[in-house]
C-alpha cells in the first residue's frame, strides 16, 4: 500500500490500506469517502485516528482516539462514534459524530479493530498482527484461532455476548458470592495493584477488584459483552475510573503493562470444558509478572465411582422408542443399538444425592500458576478405588473445586454434591454395561480427556473390577466397561437432589472444615486404600 504522504514523519504510525468513509448525520446522507485510515501521535502525545485522501499531506478528518469508540455493525463494517472538540486546545465545543466505515475484508476489519485497541491503549510500539505487503495486512492466525474452530467459538461469543446468560452465572451467587469474598477479604494483593480480568464478561469481577483498591483493572473480553461492561462500569464512576474495558481475545490483545494480579472465572463443566483454562494459562504467560498472583490460582477434578439405579433406568428406557417393530408400518429396530450409544454418550449433569457414591473420591490438581497450556490439550487421569459396598456401578461421578490462595485468606469454591448447587452442578459419566463389586473390592480405570476444536472435549472412561476374595489372582480384572462421551453435548437432568444431609453429617463437616483435617486421595497420591463406610464418603467430601 502507498502510505498517505502526511504519514512520512519519524513519529510511530500505522496505516491501513483504504476504507469507504461515511458521515451519519441527522439531516442529509453524506458522500462517501475512499480514504487511508492511519493512527499515530500528534505534537502533544495524543493517539489520533487520521483519514486522508490519496496523496494528501492534510486529513480529511482526524479524531482524538481517547475520545471515540468503535463499535462492531457487521464483518465489514464498523461505526465510530465520539466527541470531536471544534478547538483542540481548548476544546471549546464539542459535538457527537458518527461515522461508518466499510472495509473491503474481513481481515482488514479485524487488524483495524485490534490496532484500535492498541493505540487507544498508548500502543507506541503497537504492532500489527502481520507486516503490511503489497497493499494487504497480513494477519496472522492467533493462538486462539489455529486451535478453536471458527463456527464453534462465533457461537460461543454470541452465548456470552447475551446478558441472560451473564445474568445466570451472576446469579449463581454461591459462584459471584464466593469470588467477592475471595478478593474482598483478600484486599492486600489488590490494592495499589495492576489486575487483569481474564474474559470479565459483564465486568464484575473487575468492579470487585475496584473495590478491593486495584491500582487499575484492565478487563478483557472478546464477546459484545464488552459494550455493557463499559455501561456499568461507567454507571459506577467511583470504581469505573479505575477500569479499562478492552475488546478481544486475551491471546491477540496488547496491554500497556504487566499485572500484579490476574482474575478470572474459567471454570467449565467437568472445570475443563470451554477449553478456557488455556487462555487463562496464556494471559499468565502473556500479561502476568513472574511475581504474581492468580485468582484463582489451583482447580482440582474431583471423581468417584457411583450407583444409581435409577438413573440408568431412565437412560436406558430413552432408546426404547427404537424398539418398535411397527412406527406406521415402519421398523424402526435397526437403529436401536445407535440410539442406545448415542444415550450412554451424553454426560449427565445434575445434582445428585452424595450418597450414591461407592467411594471416597480421588482428585486430579490442576495448578494454573505452572501448567503448560498444552497440558490441557490432553488429560490422562488413571483411577483407583475401594469400593465401600456391593452393588452395581453405574459409572463416574466427577466434580471440581477452585482455590482463592490470598495472603490473607485461602477461599474454595466448590462444586461438590451435597455443598450448596452452583450452576455448575455435578456430571455423571453413565456406563452402558454397569459393574459388579463386593464391599473392599477395587474398583480400577481411565479417565481420558482429549480436547477437541469445538472448545470441548471427548471422554474415554474405562473401569474395572479387580479379583477379589481369597484366592483372587493378584491383579486379575473381572468386569471391565468402557463408553465415549462428548463433553460438548451433555443431557442436562438437573433434578433437584434429595433432602439428606441431617444434622449429625452438617456438624461433622463443619469440624472438618475448621480443623481441614480432611485428605481425600491425590492422584498422584499414596493414600492408604481402605474401605470406608458411606458417612466416611460424605465426610471426605470437601469442605465449602
Ligand atoms: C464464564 S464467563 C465469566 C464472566 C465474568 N468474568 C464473571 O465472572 O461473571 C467467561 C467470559 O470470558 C470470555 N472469554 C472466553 N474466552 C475468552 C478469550 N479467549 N478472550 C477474551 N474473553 C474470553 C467469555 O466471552 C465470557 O464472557
Amino acid at each position: 500500500m502507498e502510505a498517505p504522504l502526511g504519514q512520512q514523519s519519524q513519529q510511530p504510525s500505522q496505516e491501513f490500506p483504504s476504507i469507504s468513509l461515511s458521515h451519519l448525520s441527522s439531516s442529509a446522507p453524506s458522500a462517501v469517502l475512499s480514504v487511508f485510515p492511519s493512527f499515530a501521535y500528534d505534537q502533544a502525545d495524543r493517539p489520533r485516528l487520521r483519514f486522508y485522501q490519496p496523496s494528501s499531506f492534510v486529513p480529511d478528518l482526524d479524531l482524538d482516539l481517547r475520545k471515540i469508540q468503535i463499535f462492531v455493525l457487521g464483518h465489514l463494517e464498523l461505526l465510530c462514534v465520539g466527541e470531536e472538540a471544534d478547538d483542540d486546545e481548548e476544546e471549546k465545543e464539542s459535538f457527537s459524530r458518527a461515522y461508518k466505515i466499510d472495509f473491503k475484508t474481513k481481515d482488514e476489519s479485524k487488524a483495524f479493530i485490534l490496532a484500535f485497541e492498541k493505540w487507544k491503549l498508548g500502543g507506541v510500539d503497537a504492532k500489527t498482527d502481520g507486516p503490511l505487503e503489497n497493499g494487504t495486512i497480513v494477519v496472522s492466525k492467533s493462538k486462539f484461532d489455529n486451535k478453536i474452530d471458527s463456527t464453534s467459538s462465533k457461537m460461543y461469543f454470541h452465548y456470552y455476548g447475551q446478558l441472560v446468560h451473564q445474568q445466570n452465572m451472576l446469579q449463581d451467587y454461591v459462584r459471584t458470592g464466593t469470588y467477592y469474598a475471595a478478593i474482598i477479604e483478600n484486599r492486600v494483593d489488590f490494592h495499589g495493584r495492576i489486575v487483569v480480568d481474564v474474559g470479565a464478561g459483564s465486568g464484575i469481577l473487575s468492579l470487585f477488584a475496584a473495590q478491593a483498591g486495584a491500582k487499575h483493572v484492565y478487563a478483557v473480553e472478546a464477546s459484545d459483552m464488552v459494550e455493557y461492561a463499559r455501561r456499568l462500569i461507567a454507571g459506577n464512576p467511583s470504581l469505573g475510573q479505575r477500569i479499562t474495558v478492552i475488546k478481544g481475545k486475551i491471546e491477540e490483545v496488547e496491554l500497556p503493562e504487566k499485572a500484579d494480579i490476574l482474575i478470572s472465572e474459567p471454570m467449565g463443566t467437568l472445570l475443563v470444558n470451554e477449553r478456557m483454562l488455556e487462555t487463562y494459562v496464556i494471559a499468565r504467560d502473556r500479561f502476568l509478572a513472574s511475581d504474581g498472583k492468580m485468582f484463582p490460582s489451583l482447580g482440582r477434578i474431583h471423581m468417584a465411582p457411583f450407583s444409581d439405579e435409577y438413573l440408568f433406568v431412565e437412560i436406558a428406557n430413552k432408546a426404547l422408542f427404537w424398539q418398535q417393530h411397527n412406527y406406521y408400518g415402519v421398523d424402526l429396530t435397526p437403529l436401536y443399538g445407535s440410539a442406545f450409544q448415542g444415550y450412554f454418550s451424553q454426560p449427565v449433569v445434575d445434582a445428585f444425592d452424595p450418597r450414591l457414591l461407592v467411594s471416597p473420591p480421588i482428585i486430579h490438581p490442576l495448578n494454573f500458576s505452572s501448567m503448560k497450556e498444552e497440558e490441557l490439550y490432553e488429560i490422562d487421569i488413571p483411577l483407583s478405588f475401594i469400593s465401600s459396598v456391593g452393588t452395581r456401578v453405574h459409572g463416574l461421578a466427577c466434580w471440581f473445586d477452585v482455590l482463592f490462595d490470598g495472603s490473607s485468606v485461602q477461599r474454595w469454591l466448590t462444586t461438590a454434591p451435597g455443598a450448596p448447587t452452583t450452576h455448575w452442578y455435578q456430571l455423571r459419566c453413565v456406563l452402558a454395561q454397569p459393574i459388579y463389586v463386593m464391599a473392599g473390592q477395587e474398583i480400577t480405570g481411565r479417565l481420558h480427556l482429549v480436547s477437541h476444536s469445538a472448545q470441548s472435549y471427548t471422554i474415554y472412561l474405562t473401569m474395572s473390577a479387580k479379583m477379589w476374595g481369597p484366592g483372587a489372582e493378584q491383579g486379575g480384572i473381572l468386569q471391565t466397561s468402557s463408553c465415549k462421551l462428548d463433553l460438548k453435548e451433555p443431557y442436562y437432568r438437573l433434578s433437584q437432589p434429595q433432602p439428606f444431609v441431617l444434622q449429625q453429617d452438617m456438624q461433622s463437616q463443619q469440624q472438618l472444615m475448621q480443623s481441614q483435617d480432611i485428605s481425600p486421595q491425590i492422584q498422584d497420591g499414596t493414600g492408604p486404600n481402605i474401605a470406608v463406610t458411606p458417612s466416611q464418603i460424605l465426610d471426605s467430601l470437601d469442605p465449602l
